[in-house]
């Protein structure tokens, strides 16, 4: 039985996470988890799983919720606490499926304590990717990624030497607006945008889908989580999501993962790694009936928020967080309708053209450059 503490039980991933620990009772437990202020939503959850540990975003929200618990429950706050939960000395699993970086000091911890950690959160590793791989290594720990396209990357390696990958290809949806030329995103609505063709995800996910950031993040993700350089990481556009990525062998072999879209399927198999178990509520795979799977060559024009990514990424140091924070204020001012759609990458544009890079920052430096980031960002975002 493991003891799983869940970050980010409310969202996307937490509740499919849920869905998965639900199927197998006799291996898994909801120890403890977390969420920023959905009272409404989290209640159900803590009725069902009573989790022994509760922490959300602030005092008020602990307010909130204690106004609707009746008994005992350790309900505790603010990004500190997330740390408590993910060091507990009960914790086995810790899933980090919070959105935004606001996850990494308690990634960092729980791998200072040799916990197992499964990683939804990209932001984390396209933050301080340096510092959360040189951590799992000093601490002999494997990060287990739930991102499709990572662990189907980490399905196909299946324990091969990265000597022998030629390249690692991911692949990526398009997102709602892959029909549109940029002419026609000038006037995109939140609601459309929100629209992802395949996925059922979290907004801020959905969104960084139609601008390709999300891919851009998933690029840095994956150069961090296998230890290869951006030269070999390639992005090819697959509209069904059939094929969640693929690693080409230096004989040219290349081996696929395949599946329907269903998170339950990566968030399952970062928990029972390395066996697998039947998941109840996925379906099988029927390529007959699909017929088809369509490839494109990606358009870097179209989608710069991409090759601003790699470019970031290339450069490394403090640049991804830039690109991060920046990114994560964008979208957040997006879906307030505070700025356009194509302001998103106007804005990240020019936070990484105004950036003095920081070579090999140390947490304290790159929580600074975040902080800096979003602020300048804010107040940059009524001229652009
Ligand atoms: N959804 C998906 O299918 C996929 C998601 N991912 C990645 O997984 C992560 C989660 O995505 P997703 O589940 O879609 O996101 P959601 O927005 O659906 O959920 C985010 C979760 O994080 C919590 N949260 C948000 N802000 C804070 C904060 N400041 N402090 C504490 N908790 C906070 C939310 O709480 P509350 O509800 O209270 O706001 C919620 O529980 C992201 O990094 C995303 O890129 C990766 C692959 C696929
Ligand atoms: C489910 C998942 O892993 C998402 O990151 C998904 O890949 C988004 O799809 P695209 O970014 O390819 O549109
Ligand atoms: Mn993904």
């Amino acid at each position: 039985m493991k003891n799983i503490t869940l970050l980010g039980a409310t969202g996307s991933i937490g509740v499919q996470t849920l869905d998965v620990i639900e199927a197998h009772p006799e291996q898994f437990r909801l120890f403890a988890i977390s969420f920023g202020e959905n009272v409404e939503k989290a209640l159900p959850i803590i009725k069902k799983f009573r989790p022994e540990w509760i922490v959300v975003k602030n005092d008020q929200v602990k307010q909130h919720l204690n106004s609707f618990l009746s008994g005992n429950h350790n309900i505790i706050a603010g990004e500190t606490a997330l740390e408590e939960i993910s060091t507990h000395h009960k914790t086995d699993v810790v899933v980090n499926a919070v959105m935004g970086s606001v996850g990494l000091k308690a990634t960092l911890s729980a791998i200072e304590q040799r916990k197992q950690v499964a990683i939804a959160n990209k932001e984390t590793l396209v933050t301080a990717g340096h510092l959360v791989m040189n951590k799992a290594k000093e601490h002999q720990v494997n990060l287990l990624p739930i991102d499709s396209e990572h662990s189907a990357i980490f399905q196909a390696l299946n324990g091969e030497s990265r000597q022998q990958i030629e390249k690692i290809i991911l692949t990526a949806s398009g997102g709602s607006f892959r029909d549109k030329s940029r002419d026609e995103l000038k006037n995109v609505t939140v609601e459309d945008a929100l629209n992802h063709p395949n996925w059922s995800m979290g907004a801020k996910i959905t969104i960084d889908s139609a601008t390709m950031m999300n891919k851009g993040l998933e690029v840095i993700e994956a150069h961090w989580l296998f230890n290869i350089p951006y030269e070999k990481i390639e992005v090819i556009q697959h509209k069904e999501s059939i094929i969640h990525s693929m690693v080409e062998f230096v004989d040219y072999s290349v081996i696929a993962q395949l599946g329907t879209p269903d998170m339950r399927v990566p968030i399952q198999y970062a928990l029972t790694y390395p066996e697998r178990m039947k998941l109840p509520q996925s379906e099988h795979l029927d390529l007959a009936k699909i017929s088809k799977l369509h490839f494109k060559e990606m358009d870097f024009s179209r989608f710069p928020c991409l090759k601003y990514a790699y470019e970031a990424g290339k450069t490394g140091g403090t640049m991804p967080a830039v690109l991060n924070a920046a990114n994560e204020v964008a979208v957040e001012l997006f879906l307030k309708g505070k700025i356009n759609f194509l302001e998103i990458e106007h804005l990240v544009a020019k936070m990484l053209e105004n950036h003095d890079v920081i070579t090999n920052p140390d947490l304290e430096t790159i929580q600074s450059i975040d902080k800096e980031t979003r602020m300048k960002a804010r107040n940059i975002s009524g001229s652009l």
